[in-house]
């Protein structure tokens, strides 16, 4: 195995789902390594005339099940072994939420908020030219991920074309809905969430009503779950963003915090009417004291890595939601199962994303383009089929969901590679 830390304890995760899934040893040591990775130099004329190199990755993990699949992220902590870990879980997620893919990542090492718009067009374009011939709609298809958006993939579907001589939508989703992107892409990872906590919470006769929930992160999927949930009556006491978060023990009004975010960019527990906002009675507390609430739903839906072997213990939530990609350690892990906390896992959660992406290529490759209702009525269904089979995986082997998610994918993954 080569020297990948990442990787490596992406793949030691799996270790307690091994015994109950049915895969073969081979199959399980050809998921330790990815298929193929690409390293490559991007050269990018900067706006005062200099010219600076950008390194830029992409990882196709394993294509058994179809082409790759995953986002590309701009970041200046981007290395291989990190994209390799990410594409490493996209195998599991598309393999999960039965799509037919395989996993795949890429990624720039970049600051993007320090470039213009310009220079991250020439960015954006220059790597596309570079990993031309490693992606493709029936190959390795992107999408976005962290600082990367709508506008960034137009960008690299345009500049594929333009290589290729031939329209081709379909070797990028999440594009802009006018370049081919799907209606109800933007709020899918939202939806899916959604439908996942009501399937989840409903086992455990747990009510809207009668549910708190604080939610880290208040972003595209943190503030439109928010909004999701506090329409059907759980009560949201507690949001944070980067600069901190509002608690309020009667519930937030979420509507009004979205308009008020929208408008200031900040955070601030207040309470509009027509277009005038009062402040509300709130606390005002920090990241770390929000996951720390006494809550019965906690929903990280920031960044990686924040529940871990520090603040495990002091968790209250009886249910942890990971809208994040990988917010809990595997050493938290652990402290919270034998503290009685659920956690359900990011690869499920968080699936409404990857499975709308896989609706937008559906239909740029069939050139007809489905309503928002139907888009919704498609991803709502398919949420609550994975949701419910993994449910029965973990009920049948007294399993946490997490080692029940790995095991319904390993089992998918397996069965392809036999049929192969
Ligand atoms: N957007 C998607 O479709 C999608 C799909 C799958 C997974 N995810 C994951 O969901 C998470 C949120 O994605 P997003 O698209 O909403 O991103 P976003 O950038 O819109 O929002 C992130 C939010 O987190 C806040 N934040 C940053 N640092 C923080 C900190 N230290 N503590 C608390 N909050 C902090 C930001 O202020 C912002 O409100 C990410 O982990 C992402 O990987 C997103």
């Amino acid at each position: 195995m080569p020297d990948s830390p990442l990787l490596t304890e992406a793949s030691s995760r799996l270790e307690p789902a091994l015994k109950y899934a049915e895969v073969s040893e081979e199959i399980i040591t050809e998921l330790q390594f990815p298929k193929s990775s690409l390293s490559v130099s991007i050269p990018v004329r900067l706006d005062d005339g200099s010219l600076k190199m950008f390194q830029g990755y992409r990882v196709r993990y394993n294509d058994n099940r179809g082409p790759t699949k995953g986002g590309i992220r701009y970041h200046p902590q981007v290395s291989l072994d990190e994209v390799e870990s990410l594409a490493f879980w996209m195998t599991f997620k598309c393999a999960l939420m039965n799509l037919p893919y395989g996993g795949g990542k890429g990624g720039i090492t970049v600051n993007a908020r320090s470039l213009s718009k310009g220079e991250l067009e020439r960015l954006s374009r220059g790597y596309i030219s570079a990993i031309a011939d490693f992606i493709g709609p029936d190959k390795d298809i992107p999408a976005p991920d962290m600082y990367t958006n709508a506008t960034i993939m137009g960008w690299m579907m345009d500049q594929y074309s333009t290589i290729k001589r031939q329209i081709t939508p379909g070797v990028v989703t999440g594009k802009p809905i006018s370049m081919g992107g799907s209606q109800g892409r933007e709020t899918a990872t939202s939806v899916g969430a959604f439908e996942v906590i009501n399937t989840l919470l409903a086992k455990f006769e747990q009510t809207p009503q009668k549910t708190t929930v604080a939610i880290q992160g208040f972003g595209n999927v943190g503030a439109t779950l928010a909004q999701l949930l506090s329409q059907v009556g759980y009560r949201v006491v507690a949001v944070s963003d980067s600069q901190g978060g509002i608690y309020a023990s009667k519930g937030l009004d979420i509507p009004s915090i979205r308009r008020y975010k929208f408008a200031n960019q900040g955070l601030q527990a207040v309470y509009c009417e027509n277009s005038v906002c009062n402040i509300v009675e709130h606390e005002v507390i920090s990241n770390a004291d929000l996951l720390k609430l006494d809550v019965d739903v906690l929903i990280p839906a920031a960044l990686e890595n924040q529940i871990t072997r520090e603040n495990a213990n002091q968790i209250q939530a009886k249910y942890i939601f990971e809208v994040a990609n990988g917010p809990t350690t595997s050493e938290a892990d652990a402290i919270l199962e034998e503290n009685e906390c659920y956690v359900f896992p990011d690869i499920l959660v968080n699936a409404g994303g990857v499975t709308v992406s896989y609706f937008e290529w559906v239909q740029n490759r069939s050139g007809y383009y489905w309503t928002a209702e139907k888009v919704n009525q498609r991803l709502k269904e398919r949420m609550n089929i994975e949701t419910e089979q993994t449910w029965s995986i973990a009920q049948e082997f007294s399993v946490s969901m997490r080692n029940a998610c790995y095991i319904h994918a390993l089992n998918r993954l397996g069965e392809t590679r036999t049929s192969r």
